[in-house]
C-alpha cells in the first residue's frame, strides 16, 4: 500500500515474511497479507513514522526441493532486506510468518552490525531443537538453536559466520511448552530462560527488568522477537500453536513501550499470526497496538 512512499531515515519499515513452511499448520503464511489488509493496520498506516516496505515469500516448490531449502532461500532474502533497511538508517519490523523466519531477520541484523547481538525471545516455546533432537521435525521449533550456531547447515551462517547471537545477552521470556532437549541445549549454550512459572511467582515487571538488563548489555545492540503465542490465547487467539495461559497482552504492550526507549534496540519481529484462528480481528488489533507501542521512539 505504502510501498512507494518515500520514507526518510529513522522510520519504522515493516517487512512481511509470509511463510508457514516451518510449521505443521502452514496458515501463518497468510499472516502478513491478512494483517496488511486488516482494518487495524489501516488505522495505523497513516502514521508518518510507519512504512510497509515489502512482503517476502518463500520460492515456489521446484522439483524435489525440501521445505528447509525454501525456508533457507526466504531467510537469505529476508536477511538482505533487513540489513539494507538498517544501513539506510531505518528500523526493521518483521511481521511473520512462522517463527522460522527469525533465522533471516536476526542474521540480517547481525550482518549489518558486524557482530553477534543480544536478543529477547518472548515465546511460549523454546524453539531450540536441532534436527537430531526434534520430535515434530518442524523448523519453527529450531530457529533459536540455528541463531546460536547449531542446526541444519542450510540455515546457518546466513549473516555472520557461526553464531548470530551472543548467548550471554540472549533471554527467553514466557516459556511454558517445551521438550527437555531444548532446555538442555539452552542451558549448555548459557542462555537465560525465564519460564512462565517464574513470571507467575516473581511478577512480570521483575522478570522483564532482569531480561532487558541482560539483552541490552550486548555491545552491538539487541533485538526483540515476539511470538504471539507468548500471550494468553484468550487475548491472542490467532496464532499458529496456541498454548493455554500466557502473558497479559497489556503487559507485553507496556514492555514494548519501555523497550522502545532503550538506545540499543536495533530491530523487532512479531511472528506466528494465524488469521484462520483469529476471532473478529482481535489478534490483528493486538498486533497494531503492539506496533503502536514502538512509535515515538
Ligand atoms: N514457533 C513455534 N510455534 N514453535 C512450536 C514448537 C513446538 C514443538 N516444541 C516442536 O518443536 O514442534
Amino acid at each position: 500500500m505504502n510501498a512507494d512512499r518515500h520514507q526518510g531515515p529513522g522510520g519504522i519499515r515493516i517487512i512481511g515474511a509470509a511463510s508457514g513452511l516451518g510449521a505443521q499448520d502452514r496458515a501463518c503464511a497468510d499472516g502478513p497479507v491478512a494483517f496488511h489488509h486488516s482494518q487495524a493496520w489501516h488505522e495505523l498506516a497513516r502514521h508518518p513514522q510507519l512504512d510497509w516496505g515489502r512482503t517476502l515469500y518463500a520460492p515456489p516448490p521446484a522439483g524435489g526441493q525440501a521445505p528447509v531449502q525454501r525456508i533457507a532461500a526466504l531467510c537469505r532474502q529476508l536477511a538482505d532486506e533487513v540489513a539494507q533497511t538498517l544501513k539506510a538508517g531505518n528500523f526493521p519490523l518483521v511481521i511473520g510468518g512462522d517463527h522460522s523466519v527469525a533465522i533471516g531477520t536476526w542474521s540480517g541484523v547481525a550482518a549489518a552490525l558486524g557482530a553477534p547481538l543480544g536478543l529477547l525471545w518472548i515465546d511460549a516455546h523454546l524453539d531450540s531443537h536441532t534436527p537430531e533432537s526434534t520430535y515434530s521435525g518442524a523448523i519453527h521449533g529450531m530457529p533459536l538453536a540455528c541463531l546460536l550456531g547449531q542446526g541444519d547447515k542450510r540455515l546457518l551462517g546466513l549473516g555472520l559466520k557461526g553464531a548470530q547471537l551472543s548467548p550471554a545477552h540472549t533471554v527467553v521470556l514466557g516459556a511454558r511448552s517445551y521438550e527437555p532437549e531444548e532446555f538442555d541445549f539452552l542451558a549448555r549454550a548459557g542462555v537465560r530462560v525465564i519460564m512462565a512459572e517464574a513470571i507467575e511467582s516473581r511478577g512480570f515487571a521483575a522478570c522483564l527488568d532482569e531480561a532487558v538488563a541482560l539483552v541490552r548489555g550486548a555491545p552491538a545492540g539487541f533485538g526483540v522477537t515476539l511470538d504471539l503465542d507468548a500471550i494468553d490465547p484468550r487475548l491472542a487467539p490467532g496464532v499458529g500453536s496456541p498454548e493455554p495461559d500466557g502473558l497479559m497482552a497489556s503487559d507485553v504492550q507496556t514492555a514494548l513501550h519501555w523497550i522502545a526507549t532503550q538506545p540499543g534496540l536495533r530491530a523487532m519481529e512479531i511472528v506466528e499470526y494465524n488469521p484462520d484462528r483469529d476471532r473478529h480481528g482481535s489478534t490483528a488489533r493486538l498486533i497494531s497496538n503492539l506496533i503502536g507501542a514502538l512509535l515515538g521512539r
